[in-house]
């Protein structure tokens, strides 16, 4: 299981004309593990849209062999609808849409794929309940048993750890440092620099544009987390266009 490379060349994403992220270049390798670190606002929830085609660029390219179903995505928590009426092993079993037969039949085999997944992510006995009726820990190891039926080549996690218990943040990683063992290419934006530096051997720091990409103990350095903190403190929410380069 290896995904191709993704190059980023001179990648600018705006919203309503205001660039969010700017001139941003570079390349995720092949099977390589990358945590996107950031101050609020830089972009991260942004670039990784991007990176799987949700976004359009407004400038510059995302460059990759990939079709839009090789990616599997987890969105922020804020971002998932918990009402909706709908089963955790059936949430999971979404996941399994390259395989599910015509009309929406879900093969026997994924029901039992799904269920081995909710085992894997120390959820087994839960595939009858609601999904509204979960924590919120619960919830995201329902999520990561998704994106084990979908098997994607890529995969991208929006803040997978926020506000989960240091027991299920330590099993999610396992799961997380296990995808990147098969060879699949794995990135995560994460707020917590403990994290990212035990973890994560690739880092790209992003405040809007590129603060640094590349082995973690150097982009993380003192010099660069005070670069991203004052280019945020000089954001002009409401600008046209990019700013000048610090
Ligand atoms: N749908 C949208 N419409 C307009 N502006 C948006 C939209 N989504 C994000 N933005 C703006 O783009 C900028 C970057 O947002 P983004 O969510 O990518 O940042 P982030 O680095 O992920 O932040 P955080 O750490 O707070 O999650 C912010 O100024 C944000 O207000």
């Amino acid at each position: 299981m290896s995904a191709p490379a993704i190059r980023l060349d001179n990648l600018t994403i705006s919203y309503d004309r205001h660039p969010a992220v700017h001139h941003l270049s570079g390349t995720f390798q092949p099977g390589s593990l990358t945590a996107i670190a950031g101050p609020n606002g830089a972009g991260k929830s942004t670039l990784l849209k991007a990176v799987m085609g949700e976004l359009r660029p407004a400038g510059g390219r995302v460059e990759h062999r990939l079709q839009r179903t090789d990616f599997g995505y987890l969105p922020q928590a804020a971002e998932i609808n918990k009402r909706f009426p709908i089963s955790v092993l059936d949430t999971v079993l979404l996941g399994s849409w390259r395989s599910a037969g015509a009309f929406g039949r879900v093969a026997k085999q994924d029901t039992a794929l799904a269920r081995a997944a909710l085992v894997t992510v120390g959820l087994e006995g839960f595939e009858k309940r609601h999904i509204g009726s979960l924590s919120a820990g619960q919830f995201q190891r329902v999520l990561f048993a998704r994106l084990l039926l979908q098997d994607a080549r890529v995969i991208l996690l929006d803040e997978p750890f926020t506000a989960i218990d240091a027991r299920t943040t330590r099993d999610l990683l396992d799961i997380v440092v296990r995808w990147h063992g098969d060879g699949r290419t794995v990135i995560a934006v994460l707020h917590d620099f403990g994290q990212v530096k035990a973890h994560f051997p690739e880092t790209l720091l992003l405040a809007r544009r590129l603060i640094g990409w590349g082995p973690t103990r150097e982009v993380m350095s003192s010099a660069n987390l005070l670069r991203a903190r004052a280019m945020a403190e000089r954001w002009d929410e409401d600008a046209e266009a990019c700013e000048p380069a610090a």
